[in-house]
This record gives C-alpha cells, structure tokens and sequence, in this order.
C-alpha cells in the first residue's frame, strides 16, 4: 500500500487511492453521514497546539484558542481539555465556553463593539481579561463594572501600525483598520484606565491580522508594543501580562507560514534580549490550530462544459465555504477516490444563485457526477461563518479521533432554519 500525506495535512492521506482523515475513508464518511460534510481530525488539532506548546516550554504563557475559527461545541472541549482559554468575541461565545466545560478564567474578550449586556454577563461569569478597544469603551466597562460593584481586568488592545503583508480584509493592526487604540495614543488611555475604579489594569494586548505567513510583521509589532509597555510602566502603570493576538497562517495553496514553535522561537529571543521573558504571555491563535485539521467532503452533482469554462457543479456551496467569495480565497479540492483518467479544467460551483457562488476555480479533476471531493484546509472560517443563504441547511460535522467517528453536530433540516421564524395571525 503507498501512502501520500497531502500538503499542510498531516492527518488526510491517500492510502493507495483512497482519502483518508486519520484512519477513517472519507468515503465511509460521505456514506454514513451524508455530503456536503465538515470533516475533523482530533490529532491534527492536538498536533497543531503542540507546535505553541513546544514553542512556549518553561515559559509563562497562556494559549487562548480564538473561537471564531471555529466554535463547535466539540471543537472547544477538545481545547478546553487540553488546557486552553479562549479568546471571544460575543456573548454568544461565552455561552458555548460555558456550554464545552471552559475555564471561564482563561476567557479573554475582544471585539470593537461589545454592548453593556455583555459586559455584565462577562463580569457576572469572572472572566479572565477584557481587551477594550477604545477609550469610550473604558468608561462604559468602568460604569457596568461599578454598577456590579466589582473590578473589570482590562488590557487594552493597542493598534501597533505594523503591516502583516496578508488580504486587506483581514489586515486588522494598521492605522486604517478600526480595532484597538491609536500606537501615540496608548500611554494616555492606561492613564485614564488606571485612574477608573471600576478597572484593573492587567495587560497590554495586539493583534496585527490573520493569515499572516512571515515573521517580520510580529517582530514588528512586538518591538512597537514592548516600547510600549516601558512607556506605559515608567508613567507608573504596571503591565501584568502581554498578549500578541493570533493570525498565524496555514498553507493554503503552497503557503509557507513558520511553524509555531519556530516563530516563538524568535521571538521569545527578541522578548529575552529585551529583558521581558519571564512577562506572562498570552496568545489567541486561531486558524492555525483548526484550519488544517478540517475538510469539507462535497459530492458531484453535475459537469457543465462552457464554451468559455466547464463548470462542475457540486453540493457545497459558498454558504458553507464563504472564503473564496469573500476573499477570493484559495482552498484544495482533492478527489476522494484518486483516478488516473484525463483531467479537465473545471470552475467548481455550488447550487447557491449567485455567480460569486464558486469553490474553486480553473481546477483540474477528472470526475463524474457522483464522485466525491474533498475541499482542503476547511477546518478554520468555514462552519463558523457559514449561513443559510437559499435557505439551505447548515452542514453536519463529523469528529474524527482515536475510537473513530463521531458526528459532533448533525445535519440542519429545513424545519430548523425557519424554526424561529411566526406566521402572521390569519
Ligand atoms: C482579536 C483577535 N484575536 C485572534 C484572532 C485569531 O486570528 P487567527 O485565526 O488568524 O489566528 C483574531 C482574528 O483575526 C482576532 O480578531
Ligand atoms: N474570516 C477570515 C479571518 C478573519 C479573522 C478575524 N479576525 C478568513 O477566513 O480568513
């Protein structure tokens, strides 16, 4: 039998000609559940936070999984159990912190725009840090806080004006980008901050973007926040602990990110040369712990030859994978059972009504409708940002570890996509 890891994959191989997540066919999978369907690897996500676990060895640091990646309640109890926080963004993703059996006092809440419901929530469940993004929000955290008679512990996310080189979209640490207090104006705002009863100053937070493939743009920003946090400190604010956000990349479509344990490795040399290495740190890596250990299994409805394209028509569609018609997003589209006959060119589409509908584009696949696909690097801003757009259901998401299979959210049927909606009185 050969075997064949797929790039960036280390747990969907092809043994001889068939797909595999781990030990599992993908076509055994695409029988038992149906397609289109989220397929995970336990072990590459295990795999994944061992790379920052190595990396961060005899260190002071706390993982905080960023859950918009991915927020199935399954996912988050396979880090919760591995001992991570989390990085949040709503009340919403408190309540599935909760629900998954999280640490809610290694939840961190970031986000531009939370509401004072939420902080309420937030304090009343003894969160772990606040990251507040403006000053209006510190006042607002600084009311609620007071109005439940306890102390907020705030870090306050500073813009470090460091370009991460990624898609525009998902740049979030530049001037132009609306997350996190102005760079020249940071050292004012941890005054204001510390002189509000309601807060604690606990930390300083960045967060320069996602995708992000080179190490320089974090090199960058550490040195612009460590400035900082002597600013900061000789204005008499003491900093507990420092938070460098996420937005480590994964390889899409050849891709070259450091490994984590590389990328710490430089800079936990450059937070030592600088005298900060024993500072508690704290990280919210998201794609890069989940987006490689998912895929996304699709079926061929139809082939279409174009006079200008041939189209092959499958039943995913840009509801369940939103990237490429958002960002033009690459993902790998792998058969499941690998053929040797002739390729053709396909755009691959789904059934959705709307030309930005697509998967892929300009593909080579030699396929017929019925065989089976495998959309790559599906396990990060898939399922989390997937809708029911044409109304149709979200898909169901199968776990796969050491006992096998596990169906971890099952399929929506159209009753539960109008499940909340009434009918007017007759
Ligand atoms: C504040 C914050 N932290 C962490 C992340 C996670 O980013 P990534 O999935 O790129 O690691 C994001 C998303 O970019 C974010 O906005
Ligand atoms: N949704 C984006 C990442 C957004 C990061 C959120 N801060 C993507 O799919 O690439």
């Amino acid at each position: 039998m050969t075997q064949a890891l797929l790039p960036g994959h280390p747990h969907v191989l092809y043994r001889d000609d068939q797909l595999f997540v781990d030990q599992v066919p993908a076509a055994q999978l695409a029988e038992q559940f149906g397609t289109p369907l989220f397929v995970y690897s336990k072990a590459a996500m295990l795999d994944a936070l061992a790379a920052y676990q190595r990396g961060f060895a005899g260190r002071r640091a706390q993982i905080c999984y960023a859950m918009k990646a991915n927020s199935s309640l399954a996912i988050l109890q396979v880090f919760a159990q591995a001992g991570c926080g989390f990085d949040i963004v709503s009340a919403g993703e408190l309540a599935r912190v909760q629900a998954a059996g999280g640490d809610l006092s290694k939840v961190i809440f970031s986000g531009v725009g939370k509401t004072r419901a939420e902080m309420r929530q937030a304090l009343q469940l003894g969160i772990g840090c606040f990251n507040v993004e403006s000053e209006s929000e510190l006042e607002v955290l600084n009311e609620v806080a007071l109005s439940l008679q306890v102390q907020a512990p705030v870090s306050i996310r500073v813009n470090p004006n460091v370009d991460p080189k990624t898609h525009p979209y998902i740049s979030t640490g530049l001037k132009g980008n609306k997350f996190g207090v102005a760079h020249d104006r940071a050292v004012q705002t941890y005054q204001r901050a510390a002189g509000l009863p309601g807060l604690r100053v606990v930390g300083i937070d960045c967060h320069i973007g996602s995708q992000i493939t080179q190490v320089d743009p974090y090199l960058d920003a550490m040195d612009r926040i460590l400035d900082l946090v002597e600013a900061i400190e000789q204005a008499g604010v003491p900093i507990h602990h420092i938070d460098f956000g996420g937005g480590l990349g994964i390889n899409y479509n050849g891709d070259t990110p450091p490994e984590a344990d590389a990328l710490w490795a430089r800079l936990l040399a450059k937070l030592d040369a600088r005298g900060f290495g024993q500072r508690q740190l704290m990280i919210e890596p998201g794609r890069s712990l989940v987006g490689n250990a998912g895929i996304c299994l699709t079926e061929v409805l139809y082939l279409k030859p174009g006079e200008q394209k041939n189209f092959c028509i499958v039943d995913a569609a840009m509801n369940d994978l939103p990237r490429p018609a958002m960002y033009e997003a690459f993902h790998g589209i792998v058969p499941v059972q690998a053929s040797r006959a002739q390729a053709t060119l396909y755009d691959v589409v789904g059934p959705v009504c709307e030309s930005g509908d697509w998967i892929g584009r300009e593909r080579a696949l030699a396929v017929q409708p019925g065989d089976q696909l495998a959309v790559l690097s599906a396990g990060a801003y898939c399922m989390s940002m997937s809708s029911n757009y044409n109304t149709r259901g979200r898909l169901a998401e199968v776990l796969v570890d050491e006992a096998g299979a596990h169906l971890i959210r099952r399929r929506e049927t159209a009753q539960d996509t109008f499940a909340l909606e009434n009918l007017l009185p007759a």
